[in-house]
């Protein structure tokens, strides 16, 4: 095969690279041959030919429920999509899923089950182990026990009064979700109890949140799955230190520490109170469980039943993945475009751009569910893999993400795809903010995937478009809403794992460099 030179300035130059340099290497798939001989034809196809006939292309968005997934920004058609069915199927993802909902072990290297799904298994009506599906729905009654009781302010500190703010403790996966969606459910918050978050180990972030606190009205909650984790144990720890030192005595401490963990001995060891413990479980991944106890202060801090609405949106979308055909499945068809567009694309990352100040969260929560689920180099049996796995995950809010990294994104020598959400009905009026909001989502969508007119234009100007597009679209952003489109992004995420062959669910890479720090850690000494 002859090729010409890459020239890299020129993204559609990368259908004349050498097959073998398209992206690094590809999965061991027997279809390969067929899929690269597709990616060749639509990479030499000018991005406004590859667009252009809208009457075939609407069949290339697919909608469930409050989500619409519209991909004819991609750099794909239905023969491609054809070809990229038959591969999936081939990868039996279906049985996997069976597995999973029914309580096999199929994290193998941690040997556990994975049943996050099993938290929301009342909205979804899934066949979940009956020793999952018990214990979730005894938390959740006992959860809601407790929220409604600080929230009426029956439960209070230890000297009657009401609580007035709450202090999430966490990281990663007890952080993340927990903190994302109680910024993009702002409507729906409690006026009378604030909830803050404390994650780094950075003095200035500890200082920051206590300035605005009372150490007598405040109810931490730690979170921690492990309850082994440096920087949640060590905030915890200079709570506990602050509160002493403002005049509270053991009593009065035990009352203000919560625990939301699957340590439960651990955190009875480190000082909460035997009931004061929300128990999680080993089969709910830390980044999946936003939906376990880990909930818990949204359940307190945000007003009754939007947690169960949330909840409630994860699982329709659970039962979509179940019972959707492959031709109308959302998860599916986001797996599938992160596949064609990292594996034979050759597309160096992706792009979040939502278009909703409410989400300005979401890039940090799917860099971990994503990055940390699928940044993966060996496969389930340890063998090195031949293809990239998870791509970058970059991104930030719309607009004001059209001035800091768009220019790369549309004159940029790499290729990345992209993903604009927007939101029908806006929170609030305030003129036609949101009408100009959404503009500016349509106006960038059309040239990331058009670019400007071949004509007249210097290269200097010029914008080749062709970048891949696709644009999710949410009704309104609510509580339930919210669910389904995370639970959306778990389900890419289990589906490309399946597609890629690594397992999602654990973290080993992360370990060493926690071990290098605790072996660094010394008594720093300035001199004067
Ligand atoms: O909930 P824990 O055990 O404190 O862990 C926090 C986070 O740390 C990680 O283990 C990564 O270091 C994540 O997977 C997890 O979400």
């Amino acid at each position: 095969m002859t090729t010409r030179p890459i020239t890299l300035n020129n993204k559609t130059d990368q259908a004349t690279l050498p097959r073998q340099q398209m992206g690094r290497g590809l999965p061991r798939y027997p279809a390969n041959g067929a899929l690269l001989e597709q990616a060749e034809r639509l990479l030499a196809l000018s991005p406004n030919r590859l667009c252009g006939d809208q009457a075939e292309r609407q069949s290339l968005s697919f909608s469930f429920e409050d989500v619409e997934l519209d991909m004819r920004g991609q750099r794909w058609d239905e023969q491609t999509l054809n070809a990229l069915h038959k591969l999936a199927k081939s990868t039996r993802w279906r049985d996997e899923l069976d597995r999973m909902i029914g309580g096999e072990r199929i994290n193998h290297s941690e040997n556990r089950a994975v049943l996050h799904m099993a938290l929301r298994h009342r909205e979804s009506g899934l066949p979940f182990p009956e020793w999952a599906t018990e214990a979730v729905d005894s938390s959740l009654v006992r959860m809601r026990h407790f929220a409604g009781a600080i929230q009426s302010g029956t439960y209070g500190n230890a000297d009657g009064q009401p609580y007035t703010d709450l202090v999430l403790v966490g990281i990663g996966g007890s952080m993340l979700g927990p903190r994302l969606v109680y910024e993009a459910l702002r409507p729906y918050w409690q006026p009378q109890l604030r909830l803050h978050f404390l994650e780094n180990l950075d003095p200035a972030e500890f200082s920051d949140r206590v300035e605005v606190l009372n150490p007598h009205t405040t109810l931490v909650m730690v979170a921690s799955k492990t309850f082994t984790t440096l920087e949640t144990l060590k905030n915890a720890e200079a709570l506990k230190r602050w509160m002493a030192a403002a005049g509270l005595d053991q009593e009065q401490l035990n009352r203000q520490f919560i625990a939301l963990t699957a340590a439960t001995g651990r955190a009875i060891e480190w000082g909460v109170a035997e009931e004061q413990v929300f128990p999680m479980w080993s089969w709910v991944g830390g980044r999946f469980s936003l939906w376990s106890t880990i909930g818990l202060p949204l359940m307190v801090a945000l007003q009754p039943g939007t947690f169960e609405q949330l909840l409630e949106g994860a699982g329709l979308m659970d039962r979509h993945l179940l019972d959707a055909d492959d031709q109308h499945n959302l998860p599916l068809h986001l797996a599938l475009a992160d596949l064609w567009n990292h594996n034979y694309l050759g597309a160096a990352g992706r792009a979040v751009v939502p278009y909703s100040h409410r989400l300005s969260l979401l890039k940090s929560y799917l860099q971990q569910l994503e990055m940390e689920s699928n940044g993966k180099g060996v496969d389930e049996q340890g063998r090195s893999l031949p293809h990239h796995s998870a791509p970058l995950v970059l991104g930030g809010v719309g607009t004001p993400s059209q001035h800091a990294f768009f220019q790369l994104l549309h004159q940029g020598t790499h290729r990345i795809a992209v993903e604009i959400l927007t939101i029908g009905a806006p929170e609030s009026e305030l003129g036609d903010h949101h009408a100009w909001l959404n503009a500016n989502a349509q106006g960038q969508i059309e040239a990331l995937m058009h670019g400007s007119a071949p004509s007249k234009e210097d290269a200097q100007s010029r914008v080749e478009g062709g970048q891949p597009v696709t644009h999710i679209r949410l009704n309104a952003l609510t509580p339930s809403a919210l669910g389904q489109l995370l639970a959306l992004y778990e389900h890419k995420v289990f589906i490309l794992a399946c597609l890629w062959g690594i397992n999602a669910f654990d973290q080993p890479g992360v370990e060493l460099g926690k071990q290098l720090a605790k072996a660094r850690i010394q008594p720093i000494s300035f001199k004067p």
